[in-house]
């Protein structure tokens, strides 16, 4: 027999079994592919078409005692490889899955008809009376075959009754496929569909559906394959988290990302969490990048710099050193000390973040006892409508809108308030010290006074947007010149944890027209997705601008297990119970740096982490810039520093009335009812953004009386 290499592409399924992997099976699947590419003979690969396969091109191979390799093939040379699982799963999966050529695209996929019927097969059977029919009772066989859906899915597709079953279900189709029911199910027509979703991503040659060698060429196969080439990448590829090489965007997130035509000014993305808002950004970047004149630059900023170093290396993972390098990934706060640096020089002072300035008002407060002003409202008071409006004298304060602001101030008052930050702002002088907020003020100032030609960027794109304060945003808007594509914007109100509300058309944004919300959800399972939307509580959020903004059509595509919420009589049973909880995931194969235990406090969260490493359990303080090595263990973070990151499970500790709202972080309602109101709601935030890190698993736990906003039962 002729000894032979193959060429083995990997399946966009592949990239999902290989996450699931044990971090000690994984390198053996590099050594599987490596062997397949010199001789895919070896005996020891055992490369073989498994019994009773549906399709008679699947092979299974073997990758060690306990894994099977998944392949498909259709020329003695290339091999798809489709999944690398367990040896009862793979057989399980190599006898239903099938391999063709879509008659739209022209490009090869993948199709799994066991898990297609398998998430059908969980839906309640309707009763004789309620027979609901199928959701695409409309839709003939023919459509859904001019469409571009596999003749093969639809059996499954007649068998759909609601919703909830649609969104398990397209979790397994082939994109084309996916997206065409996601919209049928969103009440499209057929002809909408086939303007919007399927001429679009058709092959503009003839489909041959037997010629594998022309499909192998076709963008669609492309979009949905990898080739491996060198070693390395191949290794870099595997070894990447949430690449963006597996996202492939939704209609509504390619139509908002990748659009040709302009856009004719700003626009905004809003969307709840794990929605793709990020996503989105970064494709957007790209497609901006892509087309960009020489000379010319592109912003993409966010509020922290640990989110400025995470959409660094996502950029990067999308289109590598040439595209970042193309691109200025930066903070806000770091934005805005380039141009105060550019034009006073560097070091001439030094900068104090919120924490700081707060210290520093409380003090100078107590040192006014007897006027008696809370250091707090002080703080807000100059962020919110000094810093806010760029005020600097006190006949401006005396005229300043304090629209926001809960507590009326007569003329007395006020010209005490004036006099204080006077004081406050002359000490920072004195010591050569700037407010980060106070920073952000002074570089719109002196960016404001700019013509276009000085303006540094072409094209900015923000994510995180609800947290900029109104200094940032007249910042951004003297960045860049107003033209067309010169401002995208995403973000998220329900997510909003700094205290700087403020709407984008009075920064003369003006996004009518081009606002858009994304309602489906890629992160978080339906069950974690419910939990997580209780804690808002009924509120009323904003939409970044004048108007308001619910999370109606949210949802997700994944099914998972209930979050269990439960409360302990001490904090030495609740952490208990966490190093248990964190033990039983890990036997459900989720590995410790997939784990994130999140506290309201540093001295909460240093409490939890004592308590894992008392019962054994690895742990790390995520607490810096810089990530933690892949073993350093169990991740240990506050609410605030797990924002934008996602973990398969999470666990939320010390989820009491005592701790959550944080008493220290709300003002005395007589302060300021507003400030207060908005105080909570913040709070209440903190907790759902922490709980919309979970993918697969989570857990709120707290010490005797549970947090009001978890609004259980005693
Ligand atoms: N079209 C898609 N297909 C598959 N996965 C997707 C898609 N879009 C986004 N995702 C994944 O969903 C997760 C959430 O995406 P992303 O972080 O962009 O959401 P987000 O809206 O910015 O979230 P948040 O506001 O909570 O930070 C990521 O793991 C991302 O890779």
């Amino acid at each position: 027999m002729l000894m032979s290499g193959a060429t083995v592409i990997m399946a966009d399924t592949f990239g999902k079994s290989y996450d699931a992997l044990d971090g000690s099976v994984q390198p053996l699947v590099l050594q599987f592919i490596m062997k397949m590419q010199q001789n895919k003979d070896t005996k020891g690969l055992n490369l073989k078409p498994p019994k009773g396969a549906k399709d008679a091109r699947v092979r299974t191979a073997r990758v060690n005692d306990n894994y099977r390799a998944v392949l498909m093939h259709h020329s003695q040379k290339i091999y798809y490889l489709v999944a690398v699982k367990p040896h009862d799963e793979a057989y399980d999966l190599a006898s239903n899955i099938i391999f063709d050529i879509n008659k739209v695209t022209g490009g090869i996929e993948v199709i799994n008809l066991g898990s297609l019927t398998g998430t059908l097969s969980g839906q309640p059977a309707p009763t004789a009376a309620e027979q609901t029919p199928s959701v695409f009772a409309d839709v003939s066989d023919a459509d859904f075959d001019k469409l571009g859906v596999n003749p093969a899915i639809i059996p499954a597709l007649r068998e759909i009754h609601s919703e909830e079953a649609i969104l398990g279900f397209v979790e397994h189709l082939p994109k084309l496929a996916r997206d065409v029911i996601l919209c049928l199910a969103d009440g499209w027509s057929v002809q909408k569909v086939w303007e919007q979703i399927s001429a679009p991503a058709a092959t503009p040659d003839e489909v041959d559906t037997q010629d594998y060698e022309a499909a192998n060429e076709r963008p669609a196969t492309k979009e949905a394959f990898v080739v491996t080439g060198d070693v390395a990448a191949l290794s870099r590829i595997m070894t990447e988290p949430l690449s963006a090489w597996r996202v492939f965007l939704h209609p509504a997130q390619r139509a908002l990302a990748e659009r040709k035509a302009p856009y004719k000014g700003p626009v905004r993305v809003t969307g709840g969490p794990g929605t793709g808002k990020t996503v989105v950004a970064l494709h957007r970047v790209k497609a901006l990048a892509d087309r960009l004149p020489p000379g010319q630059a592109i912003l993409l900023t966010t509020y922290t710099t640990t989110l400025a170093d995470l959409l660094r290396s996502l950029l990067e993972d999308l289109g590598g050193t040439q595209l970042t390098a193309r691109v200025d990934v930066r903070n806000i706060d770091k934005v805005a000390y380039g141009t105060v640096k550019d034009a006073f020089g560097a070091k001439s002072f030094h900068t104090l973040n919120d924490a700081d300035i707060r210290k520093r008002w409380e003090e100078l407060a107590d040192e006014h006892d007897e006027l008696g002003w809370d250091g707090r409202f002080l703080d807000a008071e100059w962020k919110q409508v000094v810093l806010a409006q760029d005020v600097r004298s006190r006949d401006q304060y005396f005229t300043a809108s304090r629209a926001g602001r809960g507590r009326r101030l007569n003329r007395i008052q006020r010209a005490q308030v004036w006099s204080l930050i006077e004081e406050f702002e002359r000490r920072l002088d004195r010591d050569k010290a700037v407010g980060i907020t106070q920073l952000a003020a002074q570089a719109a100032r002196i960016a404001s006074g700019w013509n276009d030609d000085a303006r540094p960027y072409r094209h900015i794109v923000v994510d995180e947007a609800q947290d900029l304060h109104p200094a940032h945003w007249k910042l951004l808007r003297a960045l860049v010149p107003a033209s067309e594509d010169d401002l995208f914007i995403v973000g998220d109100a329900h997510q909003r944890i700094y205290d700087n509300k403020t709407s984008l058309r009075s920064h003369g944004i003006d996004v009518v027209g081009r606002s858009k919300r994304l309602t489906l959800n890629y992160r978080t399972t339906r069950q974690i997705l419910a939990a997580s939307l209780r804690l808002l509580g009924g509120e009323d959020f904003d939409n970044l601008d004048d108007g308001t903004e619910d999370l109606g059509g949210y949802r997700s595509v994944l099914q998972g297990a209930t979050p269990e919420l439960a409360g302990h009589p001490t904090q030495t049973a609740e952490l208990q119970a966490l190093a248990a909880r964190i033990e039983g995931w890990k036997q459900e194969d989720i590995q410790d740096h997939e784990i994130a235990v999140v506290a309201r406090t540093n001295a909460l969260a240093e409490a939890a982490a004592q308590a894992l490493a008392h019962a054994g359990i690895r742990a790390v303080r995520v607490q810096s810039r810089q990530a933690p090595a892949a073993d350093a263990g169990v991740h240990v973070l506050t609410m605030h520093r797990i924002k934008g990151l996602e973990y398969r499970a999470v666990a939320i500790v010390g989820v009491s009335t005592d701790h959550v709202p944080q008493p220290n972080a709300v003002i005395d309602k007589d302060e300021d009812r507003l400030q207060y109101a908005r105080d909570l709601q913040r709070e209440r935030s903190l907790l759902f953004v922490s709980a919309t890190r979970a993918r697969e698993q989570l857990a709120i736990t707290w010490t005797g009386q549970p947090s009001p906003f978890l609004a259980v039962a005693d």
